[in-house]
């Protein structure tokens, strides 16, 4: 008769904690009725949860996660935002030391400089790099994420401070709290759970942490590509959790949008002008804007730029129905956002132009009056800022050249005295995984174990600058494990992350890890 420690190795020690059987054997050597216990425990050890004790971890550290969050929340590190550069840097400090105080092996990485539109440049913040286990008998995943953040201020409507997180019902408010400084802060801590219960790591983890994503991933390629044979050459996957769910049910992302986004910038009178005494006899450079703006796309949402739509990969039929039978329910995407009628009525339709076809967004106007009041000016240089979403098969090189062409066609047919100069400051491209991957395998166990429910397999509208890079660069297999809510107000006013997916979304980490370590 084998021992309980023996029947511990031998049924898959993966399966139960070592701990747990330690506690048995105390417990159960000096009774007489040893074997017929053991047999009876045995089926119970074999099925037990093994990560009872990791989520136990925790469940008991619930508020110290918060705090944590807090703390990161606390610095506005906008990326967007030049004169909070120093706040920025401060930010990939902490995140550096926090990743040093759980004894990874940490770098802060020089990406060079940002060259700014006047000419000057400024330090791009460092990339933080960790290494946590070394073993050559484990697969090793690398984890990227961000700790910068969009803009935010009290005054564009948000009803408490952004940068100080406010629990309301469960809800943790604050800018940047759910993209992307819980889901980071999610990932340390499923690690430090493995090491405070003195359990192995079931893989090697690295970490790439960055703060310029907001404004495009700057300088990161360069460094992907120069790190390519060293950090990640024993890189088996790469990781990413920097979207959201689709639904309440959770999901894994399997492709992104890319995204080129464009200045356009109108030049005419040599100062601002008063729309009395000038106006009527200058041609207004925020007339031409808005005029080629509105030539870039219908009422209707067709984009209007000649090549754009032809570049698109058609819509299979597979894709139709993966679509239809993800959980997404039209009224209450409309009821979040506070609008009675989308471009589409049906799910399908709305899902494949939020993920799977490009569109056009106009953001603003630099230059332009846009403050309270009625000043009667007339702007002697605007800047029209847009975006387009990138999908399959379009070129962010070739985008540019048709949106470039296409403006200026259209403003000569203007016959304008004025300047109109189109830059393309961010290019990204759009990114596709395979779900066959035993990758996305892991990921729906993984999600089974911590919310008893099949994840949906989604798309994500937004753009993770540096997911293609990732792929082209590296050849790594890439998953997206969100756990962001669906109505967590990314880039908005009001962002959230909830409890409940910061916490569920730390025990989701620590099964994930346990399932890459399975992939044979
Ligand atoms: N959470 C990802 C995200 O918000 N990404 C940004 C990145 C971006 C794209 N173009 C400029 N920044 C997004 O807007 O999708
Ligand atoms: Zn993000
Ligand atoms: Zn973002």
């Amino acid at each position: 008769m084998m021992t309980l420690q023996e029947v511990f190795w031998v049924h898959k020690p993966k399966y139960i904690t070592r701990a747990t059987v330690r506690q048995l054997d105390h417990q159960l050597s000096p009774n007489k009725m040893f074997v017929v216990t053991l047999l009876a425990v045995i089926p119970a050890i074999i099925n037990a949860h093994p990560f009872d004790e990791l989520h136990q971890y925790v469940d008991d550290h619930v508020e110290d996660y918060v705090e944590a969050l807090r703390q990161w929340v606390a610095v506005e590190s906008d990326s967007s935002d030049v004169t909070k550069r120093p706040d920025l840097h401060r930010m990939m400090d902490m995140t550096a030391e926090k990743l040093k105080g759980m004894g990874a092996e940490v770098e802060m990485v020089d990406i060079g400089t940002q060259e700014l539109p006047d000419g000057t440049t400024l330090p791009l913040p460092k990339v933080v790099t960790a290494q946590i286990g070394n073993d050559s008998n484990k697969h090793t995943v690398c984890i990227y994420g961000h700790v910068d953040v969009q803009p935010a201020k009290k005054e564009d409507g948000w009803a408490t401070d952004p940068y100080n997180l406010t629990d309301i019902d469960g809800n943790l408010y604050g800018r940047g709290a759910s993209d992307n400084k819980a889901p980071v802060l999610a990932w340390i801590h499923a690690v430090e759970a493995y090491q405070a219960l003195n359990l192995d790591l079931p893989v090697n983890v690295k970490f790439i942490i960055e703060g310029m994503e907001e404004t495009g991933s700057n300088g990161l390629d360069s460094m992907i590509v120069a790190k390519r044979d060293t950090f990640f050459s024993d890189v088996d996957y790469i990781i990413i959790s920097d979207c959201g769910w689709l639904s309440r049910r959770p999901a894994l992302t399997y492709g992104t949008r890319g995204n080129c986004y464009f200045f356009a910038e109108v030049e005419g009178p040599k100062q601002d002008l008063h729309s009395g005494v000038y106006g009527g006899t200058v041609i207004e450079p925020m007339t031409d804007l808005i005029g080629i703006l509105d030539s870039l796309i219908s009422p209707s949402g067709k984009i209007l730029v000649p090549g754009i739509r032809e570049a698109v990969a058609p819509f299979s039929d597979e894709e139709w129905k993966m679509y239809q039978d993800i959980e997404f329910d039209v009224d209450t995407y409309k009821s979040k956002i506070g609008i009675d009628q989308l471009m589409y009525n049906n799910k399908v339709d709305l899902l494949a132009h939020r993920w799977r076809h490009p569109t056009v967004s106009i953001h603003g106007i630099e230059g332009a009056f846009s403050a309270s009041g009625s000043k009667t000016v007339i702007p002697a240089k605007v800047i029209g800022k847009f975006s387009i979403r990138q999908v399959p098969d379009m070129d962010p090189a070739m985008v540019k050249k048709q949106v470039t062409d296409y403006l200026h066609s259209v403003f000569t047919k203007r016959k304008s005295p004025n300047k109109l100069t189109v830059t393309m400051i961010i290019g990204a491209k759009p990114w596709l995984a395979d779900t066959k991957h035993p990758l996305y395998e892991a990921g729906i166990a993984a999600v089974k174990r911590v919310f008893q429910v099949e994840p949906d397999l989604i798309r994500e509208g937004g753009t993770i600058p540096i997911a293609r890079t990732f792929q082209d660069v590296t050849k790594k297999n890439i998953i997206m494990l969100p756990i962001g809510g669906f109505d967590d107000g990314l880039h908005s006013q009001n962002e959230k992350m909830s409890r409940y997916n910061y916490i569920e979304g730390t025990k989701l980490f620590i099964s994930y890890l346990h399932e890459v370590a399975e992939i044979k």
